[in-house]
């Protein structure tokens, strides 16, 4: 039994931020069925790495839902939708906002239609304002929220964060605007509602306290490189083979157990350096003592001194620490997975990890269009056989 078995989604739009909401749910049981324009698909299918032409990023992205081609600029396209929006639970969409309203579809038409349907809306900006009709990516919605801004070097250009995080920070707030939803329904009477997702506002929503530090004390937050400016210490520390530690030594106790571990009994035990506030007064000096003692090691013995004296302490891992890390292995976050071309593919485990009904992957990301066939006649198409097997 999965949580969210029997509940039908619809997923309209492409690329990521809706896309990441269906995975969320289809991983928990939902069946989700993803709607593509014949010929191309969700243009997912053709990013980044392909293997035997499917991008391996799709594989993942689509597990466990199903594909159906409808032209939605055409009438019977339109006509499709609705059909399939009157028995839907929740319907995601990540166009610009007017386009679903462009082509019939959009809330006050389905909400009229099934009173019951929760819709799930992501846009770069929101669907009202003045920004709401401009096209929005990640990257956009990352700099407005307020993140480009601090990721980097002082004085050198804003990078990006190395993921699109926009969309999927804004595809996770849109299943908890589902699931809320859900609840409410459930609870008080059968309404829907829609649910308006801003790529900008999911990251504006994690930006700690940006706001308030400028509102309170006229302070804007600067680019910190590796540091965490005001939390000390807490940094990335050269060894002498070159690699890079993460040590975070930003608790009380712990800074204790650090100076220790360095042989810095005289900053353990310097009255000032107790608290975070007094370290922080201190941090280059505290910065400089750390990386004097990690750069005459490497970073296998940093990590197992510092690991043996319980301090947080951790490698910057690439894709191939991952891939061989004893932790993920444990708990099932590397998973073999199957495609839809019997093809072997790793890829990650669900999470969250629920103890009565984990998610799970129940069968590979479809080909286009593969269960267009399935929509002969009205209302929502029983799954195949043994698609209802594999679940
Ligand atoms: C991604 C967008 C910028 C793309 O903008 P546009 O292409 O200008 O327009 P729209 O959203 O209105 O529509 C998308 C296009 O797909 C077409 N389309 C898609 N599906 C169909 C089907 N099934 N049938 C017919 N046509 C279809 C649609 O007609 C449009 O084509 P044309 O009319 O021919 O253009 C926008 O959708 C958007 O702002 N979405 C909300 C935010 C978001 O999710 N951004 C995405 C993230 S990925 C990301 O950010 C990242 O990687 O980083």
């Amino acid at each position: 039994m999965n949580a969210l078995e029997g509940l039908k989604v619809l997923e309209l739009g492409q690329l990521i931020a809706g896309p990441f909401a269906g995975k969320t749910l289809a991983e928990f049981g939902a069946d989700v069925i993803k709607v593509e324009p014949a010929g191309v698909g969700d243009p997912l299918r053709k990013w980044r790495l392909l293997r035997e032409g499917t991008s391996v990023w799709w594989e993942v992205q689509s597990r466990n839902k199903r594909s159906v081609c409808l032209d939605l600029r055409s009438t019977e396209g339109q006509q499709a939708v609705r059909a399939l929006a009157l028995e839907a639970d929740v319907l995601i969409e990540n166009f610009k906002p007017g386009t679903l309203e462009g082509w019939g579809l959009g809330w006050e038409q389905l909400h009229a239609l099934n009173p019951r349907l929760i819709m799930l809306r992501i846009s770069g900006y929101g669907q009202t304002g003045p920004y709401r009709d401009k096209p929005g990516f990640g990257v956009l919605g990352e700099s407005m929220g307020g993140l480009r801004y601090l990721s980097g070097e002082p004085g050198r250009v804003p990078v990006r964060v190395g993921v699109s995080l926009g969309d999927t920070l804004a595809a996770l707030h849109g299943v908890i605007g589902v699931l809320t939803a859900l609840h409410h329904r459930t609870a008080h009477g059968g309404q829907g509602q829609f649910i308006d997702v801003a790529l900008y506002e999911s990251v504006f929503n994690v930006m700690e306290s940006l706001l308030p530090e400028y509102d309170a004390f006229g302070a804007v937050r600067e680019r910190a490189g590796s540091a965490l400016p005001g939390i000390a210490p807490t940094n990335a520390y050269k060894c002498s083979d070159g690699h890079y530690v993460l040590v975070a030594g930003n608790g009380d106790s712990i800074f204790r157990r650090l100076m220790r571990a360095i042989g810095r009994a005289d900053l353990e035990s310097d009255p000032q350096l107790v608290h975070n506030d007094g370290r922080v007064q201190r941090v280059e000096e505290i910065d400089a003592a750390i990386e004097a003692w990690t750069l005459q090691r490497s970073r296998d013995e940093v990590l197992a001194v510092l690991d043996a004296a319980g301090v947080p302490v951790g490698r910057i891992y690439t894709v191939a620490d991952i891939a061989t890390d004893p932790q993920y292995l444990a708990r099932q976050m590397i998973v073999e997975a199957t495609t839809a071309d019997g093809d072997m593919l790793k890829v990650p485990g669900v999470v969250p990890k629920l103890s009565a009904t984990p998610g799970r992957i129940a069968h590979p990301a479809p080909r286009l269009g593969e269960h267009t066939g399935d929509l002969q006649g009205a209302g929502w198409p029983a799954r195949r056989t043994e698609e209802s097997e594999a679940v």
